[in-house]
């Protein structure tokens, strides 16, 4: 289920792309669409001049008969929409570090009105605002409401509430956001403070509360808290709290409100207003309360529906899923700049002066630079994989089949927590890759780094969400002997007893290359420091004790599954018919590198496991670095396939047409400091100290 779906339904009649008004100015030669991106195989080995995309007889084209059926195959869409954003004045984002936060904001406002706009005017599908939303690239309240407000009312409301709630929200005549997070708890949910007391006399609730949520747009909110009923507590529940009037925007009675001031960065997530909240006393009727999961009827009893209580938990599922996809369009981003600037740049070179060499050409480089290439590939297909098992629980749900929801609970809370961590990291790893101008803010990376790292901690620390995962696999491995067989993800656990006793059969580098034994070499991991933990855990006399206690290795277990999740789905893509020439190649040493460059960073879970020897290990990385060789001639070609316009980059040095240093110097000029000669302050501070400088001298 999508966080905008039926929206449309609700409020346009009809659907009509773009059409003609956007223009697509692509030169047509041969290329090939993996999954929504364009992979133009270069026949010039990758070094592709840095002339315009006319002048390179361009890579890019759209063949219908090339395109796959995979889900979604949204290229055309989200090719039209970046164009559309890069050609609108508004959309400008080349000024965000040098604004106020004041100006910051009120832009972002700008941009969001603007956008809301021109849904409206082109009458633009749920997909095209989507994508939309995707290429304005600016974190904005516009996120919460479709992302997790909508998804909260959707997931946890009656059909009577969702029909008094959703067409407002779906004509944005009320703004909505996500109140859970207290100043004093975020990871424990059950923890929260935050109180709803029904009182019967009035039939309605009061709350005291401090949530994180918008500071300064909501006008709704959903509200996470305790609920009580006759005395009694029944477990945290959401709440729909009107927070602001929808006359004068003032808060209503009983609320205060703000923002809670400047985070991490410049620009960055300050787009955002996170907010302060805090209720005295207020009051709001009893069916405001989402009543999906417990009703509480007239007389304040509460009444237990047959959906599982976890299910209050269900719009962080949701929302985790779409993280991962987002993993994988962050770090293509920064892979593209990284990769594209590598082949502008060059230092040192050979002895008798000749050109310089390009940096990309250097092992190190490489040997850094493609498993993130090749990350983003495989969160990329990962990703699809999860919406997939995200919309087959919610079909499931909706037929009462709860079986599969710790499944997606786990591999949702588990892909978010790798995948945001490996991007975060990567992200960073590709600024230093740019050397010195990777620290510009006009490179991109800075901000993308800032505003994408609390993707960490938001929906749910990674630490935190790695032990959900360590705890589901630590069930299904004490229910191993009980005849239940585990299934989906953790399939591979009923063959516990062979993986724990195989032996890897590589001899020569190029047995590393068979997916069989790769998969075997991480399932063999992940069962062994599964067992290992739980061998551990029955030690203890308290399970939680235990699990305390040996919660790091727990937590270096569930990094294996996920891991192997990562591993298993690229493996099962490639199984897939993909046309293009050299295509499906191309994506398999991806898929190598991925997988060996994991085996080689985890080498010590490997041996100390004894899944493979260190001469095996040894052989694993010969192979990694003849991969490298062969990814280059194409390195430039596989991020191009990203389809990314300079607006979306927003780096000089991820430049299309690699006209780095001339753009790098005109760049420097728009900074205000440049704005004169002598800077403001010379006269106050610089020149007094010269001249002082000057007495002492002759004195
Ligand atoms: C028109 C224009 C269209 C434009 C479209 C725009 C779309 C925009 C899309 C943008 C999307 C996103 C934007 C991102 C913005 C992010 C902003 C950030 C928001 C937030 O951060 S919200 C707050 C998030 N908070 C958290 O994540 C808290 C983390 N903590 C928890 O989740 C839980 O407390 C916990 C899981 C850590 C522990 O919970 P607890 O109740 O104590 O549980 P346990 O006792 O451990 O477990 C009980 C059993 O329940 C199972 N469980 C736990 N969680 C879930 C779950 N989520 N689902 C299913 N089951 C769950 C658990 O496994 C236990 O099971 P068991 O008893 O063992 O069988
Ligand atoms: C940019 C941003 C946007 C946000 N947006 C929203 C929003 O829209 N709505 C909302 O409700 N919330 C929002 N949040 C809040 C967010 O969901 C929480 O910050 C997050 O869930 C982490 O919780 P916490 O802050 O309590 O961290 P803590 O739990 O206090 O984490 C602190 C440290 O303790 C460790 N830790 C905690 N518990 C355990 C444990 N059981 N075992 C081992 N280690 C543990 C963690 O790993 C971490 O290292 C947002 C946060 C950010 C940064």
């Amino acid at each position: 289920m999508s966080s905008a779906q039926g929206f449309l339904n609700d409020w346009v009649e009809s659907r009509v792309g773009l059409g003609s008004n956007i223009s697509n100015s692509r030169n047509t030669s041969v290329s090939y669409n993996i999954k929504g991106c364009w992979i133009p195989l270069t026949d010039n080995g990758g070094r592709r001049s840095l002339g315009s995309r006319e002048e390179q007889g361009s890579v890019r084209c759209r063949r219908d008969e090339d395109r796959l059926g995979w889900f979604p195959p949204h290229f055309d869409v989200s090719d039209r929409m970046a164009r559309l954003v890069a050609s609108d004045p508004v959309f400008r984002k080349d000024n965000r570090a040098m604004l106020s936060r004041k100006e910051l904001f009120k832009n972002t406002l700008r941009k969001a009105a603007h956008a809301w706009k021109r849904i409206i005017e082109l009458r633009l599908s749920e997909e095209e605002a989507s994508e939309m939303r995707f290429y304005v690239d600016e974190p904005a309240f516009t996120d919460l409401h479709w992302g997790m407000f909508v998804p909260a009312i959707k997931g946890q409301g009656t059909e009577e509430q969702q029909q008094k709630w959703l067409p407002l929200a779906y004509k944005m005549q009320i703004i909505g956001c996500y109140a859970q997070t207290e100043l004093g708890h975020g990871s424990n949910v059950q923890g929260l403070e935050t109180t709803a007391t029904f009182d019967p006399e009035s039939d309605e609730f009061s709350f005291i509360w401090w949530p994180g949520g918008l500071g300064k747009v909501s006008t709704h909110a959903v509200v996470y808290a305790r609920l009580i009923t006759e005395g009694q507590e029944h477990g945290v529940h959401g709440f729909i709290v009107q927070l602001r009037s929808l006359d004068d925007h003032m808060p209503l009675p009983g609320i205060t409100v703000g923002d809670i001031g400047m985070k991490f960065g410049t620009g960055a997530y300050n787009t955002m207003d996170n907010g302060v909240l805090r209720f005295d006393n207020v009051r709001i009727p009893r069916n405001q309360m989402l009543m999906r999961v417990m009703r509480v009827t007239r007389e304040g009893k509460c009444v237990q529906s047959n959906v599982p209580r976890q299910l209050i938990y269900g719009t962080m599922v949701y929302v985790r899923q779409t993280i991962v996809s987002d993993a994988s369009s962050a770090l293509s981003r920064a892979v593209c700049i990284a990769t594209r600037y590598s082949a502008v740049r060059r230092q040192f070179g050979p002895q008798d002066g000749g050109v310089e060499t390009q940096v990309i050409d250097y092992k190190t480089q490489q040997s850094r630079l493609f498993p993130l290439l090749a990350s983003a590939y495989a969160f990329r297909f990962v990703g699809e994989w999860l919406k997939w098992l995200y919309l087959d629980v919610t079909q499931r749900l909706q037929a009462n089949d709860f079986s599969t929801l710790p499944e997606a609970h786990a591999c949702t809370a588990g892909l978010k927590s790798l995948t945001t961590s490996a991007t975060a990291d990567a992200i960073e790893e590709c600024r230093k890759l740019c050397g010195g101008h990777g620290y510009l803010s006009s490179s991109g990376l800075p901000e993308l780094f800032a505003v994408y790292v609390p993707a960490c901690t938001y929906e749910g620390d990674n630490v935190v969400l790695l032990l959900q995962v360590a705890r589901f696999l630590m069930k299904t491995v004490s229910q191993l002997g009980s005849g239940k067989k585990p299934v989906g993800t953790t399939a591979y656990m009923a063959r516990a007893e062979d993986l724990l006793q195989s032996r890897c059969s590589v001899q020569k580098a190029e047995d590393w290359l068979k997916p069989s034994v790769i998969l075997e070499a991480f399932e063999a991991r992940a069962v062994r420091m599964c067992v290992a933990c739980a061998q551990s855990l029955s030690k203890f006399q308290n399970p939680e004790e235990g699990f305390l206690e040996l919660s790091a290795d727990l937590v270096e277990a569930a990094i294996a599954h996920c891991q192997l999740i990562v591993v298993s789905k690229f493996i099962e893509k490639l199984q897939q018919d993909i046309p293009g020439k050299g295509v499906k190649q191309q994506l398999q040493i991806l898929c190598y590198i991925y997988a060996l460059n994991l085996l080689h960073k985890h080498l010590g879970d490997f041996l100390s496991t004894g899944c493979i020897t260190p001469k095996q290990a040894s052989l694993a990385n010969d192979h990694l670095r003849s991969l490298y060789s062969k990814v280059r001639p194409n390195a430039i070609a596989l991020v191009d396939a990203f389809n990314y316009t300079d607006h979306f980059l927003g780096s000089v040095l991820g430049r299309y047409d690699g006209n780095v240093y001339p753009k790098l110097y005109e760049e420097a000029w728009k900074d205000p400091l440049n704005d004169s000669v002598v800077p403001d302050g010379y006269q106050e501070y610089i020149r007094p100290m010269l001249k002082q400088q000057l007495r002492n001298a002759r004195l």
